[in-house]
């Protein structure tokens, strides 16, 4: 299994800055590379990469995306006095030349370069590169924003071109639209481009008109350019998982690319003077985990944005340390999308409707959007140029982001003799078992003096503490009856009154009743209807063709149980394969790679014991590994997607990260 996580750095990349006054321009220093290595030193984290080298991008590499007459021009840039600087920059908007920017920029773009390689060759699984002038506003034939080369659009074309890459999805982060990456791709379906990007209605800068949702690509690539405007600041974690759950991830997996470039801007993060948003640093950290799992984790970052100094720095550190494999910090206290959210959630959705089978359900356009979109030409007029008012961002403070420990044991496991402990995990025994145990769960054991089922649970509940107290990452465990250990699992998380999350695959009922305490919730995969009602937090998720259906399981993993598993933020997720459900291996690799997002990666894993064939896929998911791709998903049953949406309607009330339309308020 491949490992290792690259950083691409150089100073050299810090040697040029603005040398004359420009408003627009003052906030991209040098210093954005020098506090980002510095935290990452300070953190540990340069030592845990694999340090790859810059190198210049190549004509070649360049011409990929950019005109001849444009790369001569900026070829001349590095002779030229302050003044034809100056006037050279002129006719460009919001950027500035240097004599030393066309080196930077040809390393910039060289080191997604080299990212790519390292990745595709397999020497690293995924990494980033922190690079200075940024890429994604840059054209054909020019500069923009900051940006003079488009250096993940370059790796995108060299991906596709030097390692025979089909499809690349690029995942757009960055506070602003990256209208360059946009117009080189539009019409080109094997490039889809997903961006959130701050636009207020067209008010904020670039101000075009085709950042808009419905801009969705053009002729072979109609569907292939994914738009979310934020209309409003201020937007939080919440806000930013809420588009991921309900509009990138499902076309992400439908489309399966692989590879995954991501154009990291980091002036998405609170504190940011550009973005003016509220997301925390942390939240970097489940953006980077929710991608690690398509094409089968080959994910290279970018660094794009970003300018306030000490969320840049927090979020680089964030980003890197997923990358690596620590634990996901617990996302605190989500409530639902605001309103602006849920409208921009609800456009997109119905604008990609006619190109995602996952999305063939969504909702037609709310009917405000189809008025106030006249109501914006009138506006168009009107529209005045926003006055760049120097925003004093100094004073915003968050928490800084939580410590990630990584416990000693990343994986243990309980496994019947004969059964090989595979490579990496530890074998777990309870060296203390507790004397009581039989008493505690006689409502539960068959026959109390089943030594070996008490043994097994009594390993189950000590590792189960372990893992409370961080000493343990998470686990696997085989037993002979399934239902039984689930049972004893709730009944102990209770105990320790830990919150525990359970979604358990199987082919009917299970004789489960879940306390009405809100202490577990369970979501259960089945194919068919369970007819009783067991309270508000047992969740049944009907599938007609069972278990066995990929797609029906997807859909229903990203838009119900990730948003209403990051709701609910459990201590615990137990995951629960019952004998006869006829999941495929690499969709349970998925679910148990998708949902260590949860609970610090605190998911305990179990099956049968006649489940010797799962024991290692299952373990290498679990140490870290990334889940196989899936192919290109088809659409799920109508059904199936109408019983979700029916139960999707149902628990939005209580799980509001649920919702994907917004009421019609106007
Ligand atoms: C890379 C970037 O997207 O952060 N550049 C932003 C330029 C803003 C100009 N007003
Ligand atoms: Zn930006």
């Amino acid at each position: 299994m491949q490992t290792g996580t690259a950083l691409i750095y150089d100073e050299e990349m810090t040697k040029y800055k603005l040398l004359w006054v420009d408003p627009a321009c003052k906030i991209e220093v040098p210093e954005r590379l020098t506090v980002s290595h510095e935290a990452l030193v300070k953190n540990g984290l340069v030592d845990r990469c694999v340090s790859v080298p810059v190198r210049e991008a190549t004509d070649a590499d360049i011409l990929l995306v950019h005109s001849e007459e444009y790369l001569e021009a900026v070829k001349k840039t590095p002779f030229m006095t302050l003044e034809d600087l100056m006037e050279f920059t002129q006719q460009y908007g919001d950027v500035y030349f240097h004599p030393n920017i066309y080196h930077c920029a040809k390393l910039a773009a060289g080191a997604a370069l080299q990212l790519v390689d390292n990745v595709m060759t397999g020497k690293v699984r995924n990494g980033m590169a922190l690079v200075r002038p940024p890429g994604h506003h840059s054209m054909r034939s020019a500069a923009n924003g900051f940006c003079v080369f488009n250096n993940v659009s370059i790796a995108a074309q060299y991906a596709k071109q030097k390692h025979g890459v089909e499809r690349v999805l690029i995942v757009d982060w960055d506070v602003h639209h990256g209208q360059g990456v946009q117009y080189c791709f539009e019409d080109d379906p094997s490039v889809l481009y997903f961006s959130w990007h701050r636009y207020e209605h067209q008010k904020f800068w670039p101000q075009l008109r085709e950042s808009d949702y419905d801009c969705v690509g053009k002729a072979k690539g109609a569907g292939f350019n994914i738009n979310v405007p934020w209309n409003k600041v201020g937007m939080q974690n919440t806000d930013y998982l809420s588009v991921f759950f309900h509009v990138l991830l499902p076309v992400a997996y439908e489309f399966c690319p692989d590879l995954v470039l991501v154009c990291a801007g980091f002036d998405a993060a609170i504190g940011d003077p550009e973005g003016e948003m509220c997301a925390t640093p942390d939240i970097f950290a489940h953006l980077t985990h929710l991608l690690m799992n398509l094409a089968d984790g080959k994910v290279c970052a970018v660094l794009e944005g970003g300018y306030n100094l000490t969320s840049l720095a927090q979020s680089v550190c964030q980003t890197f340390q997923t990358l690596l494999g620590d634990p996901t910090p617990l996302p605190v206290n989500l409530d639902g999308p605001c309103q602006s959210a849920l409208e921009s959630v609800h456009c997109v959705r119905s604008a990609q409707k006619p190109y995602w089978s996952c999305l063939k359900h969504a909702a037609d356009l709310p009917t405000f959007e189809l008025s106030t979109k006249r109501i914006k030409v009138v506006e168009e007029e009107e529209r005045t140029e926003k006055v760049e008012e120097e925003k004093n961002t100094e004073e915003i403070v968050w928490p800084d982001p939580p410590k990630r420990v990584s416990p000693c044991v990343r994986t243990a496991v309980v496994l019947p003799d004969g059964v090989d402990c595979p490579d990496g995990c530890k074998r777990f025994t309870d060296l203390h078992p507790d004397p009581l145990l039989g008493k505690k769960l006689e409502n539960i054991l068959k026959d109390s003096n089943d030594s070996d089922a008490l043994s097994t649970l009594s390993s189950l509940t000590a590792l189960i503490e372990k893992m409370e107290t961080n000493k343990i990452c998470n686990g696997l465990v085989l037993v002979r009856d399934v239902s039984m250990a689930m049972m004893c699992v709730v009944q102990h998380a209770a105990s320790l009154n830990k919150r525990a999350l359970i979604v358990c695959v199987a082919n009917e009922a299970i004789p489960i009743d879940l306390t009405d305490d809100g202490k577990t919730i369970m979501v259960h995969f089945s194919s068919k209807e369970s007819e009783e009602q067991k309270g508000k937090y047992y969740i049944p998720v009907c599938l007609k063709k069972g278990c066995s259906d990929t797609s029906g399981i997807m859909q229903a993993v990203l838009g119900l149980v990730l948003p209403l598993g990051y709701q609910y933020n459990p201590d615990l997720v137990l995951l629960v394969r019952m004998p006869d459900c006829r999941i495929s291996e690499s969709v349970w690799q998925q679910l148990i790679g998708i949902l260590q997002g949860l609970a610090q990666e605190h998911t305990l894993v179990l099956m049968q014991e006649n489940e010797k064939a799962s024991v290692t896929p299952s373990a290498s998911t679990l140490l870290g590994n990334p889940a196989p791709r899936l192919g290109p998903l088809q659409g799920p049953q109508s059904d199936d997607v109408e019983a979700l949406e029916r139960l999707r309607q149902k628990l939005q009330s209580d799980w509001t990260l649920l919702q994907t339309t917004a009421p019609d308020s106007r």
